[in-house]
């Protein structure tokens, strides 16, 4: 496994070693006992798949509230995406900056997005599957994001040559600085 810093201390892009030959190749795609040592000290709970029809496809950003908060360990099974992660921790030094990472079936790359960030991706590619482990059950109740073209963020989406397909509860996320609670409790002052 190999471990890549991101422009955001917290995210990490990790890519697994791929042993080839003839047949095809071999990789192991996560192994706990290196990822609690070398990654973060979690453990997933809930896998979870989705499949993009189209290129464009946005999904997201999303987060749950705490105490609900997920970690996600997100990857490409089939096509690409430009995948995001924001951070939305209000105590943190890096709220409301966010970094973007392509993963795909080619380079085989994973996204550690801890919690406290909201999370969101488009599709570079027709037929995308992405596959993500989380650390917290599913919980509607705590569901919440973030406006994927949110002024504040200013995300590059790579957008050029591509029409936006997105879920009509995506379409009316808020923005960022008008989120009721935020995605961690605020730290208390004295
Ligand atoms: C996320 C999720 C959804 N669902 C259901 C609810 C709904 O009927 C259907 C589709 O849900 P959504 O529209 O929220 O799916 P989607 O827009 O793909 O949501 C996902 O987006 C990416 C960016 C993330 O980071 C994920 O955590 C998740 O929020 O699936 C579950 O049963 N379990 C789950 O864990």
């Amino acid at each position: 496994m190999r471990i890549e810093a991101t422009s955001l201390r917290d995210v990490i892009k990790i890519t697994p070693r791929h042993f080839n030959d003839s047949r095809g190749y071999f990789c192991e795609l996560y192994r706990e006992e290196w990822f609690r040592k070398e990654v973060a000290d979690v453990r997933f709970v809930q896998d979870n798949q989705s499949l993009s029809w189209r290129d464009g496809t946005l999904r997201g950003l999303h987060f749950q509230r705490a105490p609900a908060a997920q970690g996600k360990l997100v990857r490409v099974i089939a096509g690409a995406i430009f995948d995001v992660a924001l951070d939305a921790r209000p105590s943190s030094e890096t709220f409301g900056q966010w970094t973007a990472v392509e993963l795909s079936e080619d380079n085989h790359a994973q996204l550690w997005i801890p919690e406290g960030f909201a999370h969101g991706f488009l599709s570079l590619s027709p037929r995308t599957v992405v596959q993500y482990k989380v650390t917290a059950p599913y919980n509607p109740a705590a569901e919440t994001g973030v406006i994927w073209n949110d002024p504040d963020l200013a995300i590059n989406w790579p957008l050029t040559g591509r029409e936006i397909h997105i879920s009509s509860k995506d379409a009316y996320l808020p923005r960022l600085r008008d989120l009721v609670t935020p995605v961690l409790p605020m730290k208390e002052t004295a």
